[in-house]
């Protein structure tokens, strides 16, 4: 199963998942000078950092807003480097945060999970109602594929919504998502106890981060808010479990990391290598393996 995979790869190189966030911005002067087409100046500048970190992590999470706000150009960037990433044998997560009726999300697993757009893992949005996971369950079946569902998210925000307290417990709002998932993803488990129906839980915010790890013991986080956000080593350890049980996205601190030096622009991609490689040791040392 696919979270029997990134289980065995998080064991092998570590938590740390490499966010290509590849905004224009963040891609150096003389690469995007080098080539005419933005699908090849963002392909380029994410195969560099790809081949750069490829054997110390055990995922890449590719946010599809950054492809489709340079329209079908940005897209195919998107396309190439997933395409790229799978012809290695690296796991790919498409962050597209989906949530629909079961028609439409119908064609959103179509979507995503065959053909052009195709990834290991997407993010889907729960918020809409569980009808809406419906239509992945078929491809979690298969084996082949998993989601990651939001639970709670890094942003401030979060609390508006998320923390409300709700009836018949009185328990925050995304408990009450966390236990269904946990319900439904039962049936989806690997040999490593694992579901491949994971969730999304924001580094940022560490209150109850033990108790949801405890409550959620079967289920894989994806932990998004390290370094930029303000989380650190020693709180997205708390979604940890035995240093697996979870990856960490860093994004804009590991693809720019290169601007804090005097020569990054002609070696982004050795300083994407160095983020990592400390945000590694900083997990690694929190997690205590
Ligand atoms: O709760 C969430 C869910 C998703 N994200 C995504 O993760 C990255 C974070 O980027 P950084 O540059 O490391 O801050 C980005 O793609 C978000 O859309 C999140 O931050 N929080």
């Amino acid at each position: 199963m696919i979270i029997d995979r990134l289980f065995n790869e998080v064991e092998k190189n570590g938590n740390v998942c490499v966010g290509l966030d590849s905004h224009l911005d963040y891609i150096p002067v003389n690469l995007k000078e080098k080539y005419q087409d933005i699908d090849e100046v963002l392909f380029k500048y994410n195969k560099e950092i790809i081949d750069k970190t490829c054997d110390l992590v055990p995922v890449y999470k590719l946010q599809i807003a950054y492809y489709e706000a340079y329209g079908i150009k940005g897209l195919l960037g998107y396309k190439k480097t997933i395409e790229y990433l799978r012809s290695i044998k690296k796991i790919t997560i498409g962050d597209i945060k989906r949530g629909d009726i079961s028609s439409t999300a119908e064609m959103y697993a179509k979507a995503h999970f065959e053909g052009e757009f195709e990834v290991d893992f997407i993010t889907l949005n729960p918020y809409l109602g569980f009808d809406t996971l419906t239509p992945f369950l078929k491809y979690i079946e298969s084996g082949e594929k998993g989601v990651f569902v939001l639970l709670r998210t890094s942003n401030p925000g979060a609390k508006d919504i998320q923390y409300l307290k709700v009836s018949p417990k009185d328990e925050y709002l995304y408990y009450i998502v966390g236990d269904k998932l946990n319900e439904i993803g039962t049936k989806y488990r690997g040999s490593c106890g694992y579901s491949s129906i994971g969730a999304v839980v924001g580094g940022t915010h560490v209150d109850e981060a033990k108790e949801i790890r405890n409550r959620y013991k079967n289920m894989f986080f994806l932990i998004p808010g390290y370094g930029h956000q303000g989380a650190t080593g020693k709180d997205v350890s708390l979604y940890l479990n035995n240093g697996n049980g979870g990856v960490i996205n860093s994004s804009r601190g590991i693809i720019t990391a290169y601007k804090n030096y005097e020569d990054g622009n002609q070696r982004f991609a050795d300083y994407a290598r160095k983020a990592v490689l400390e945000m590694r040791e900083d997990i690694q040392s929190e997690s205590g393996v």
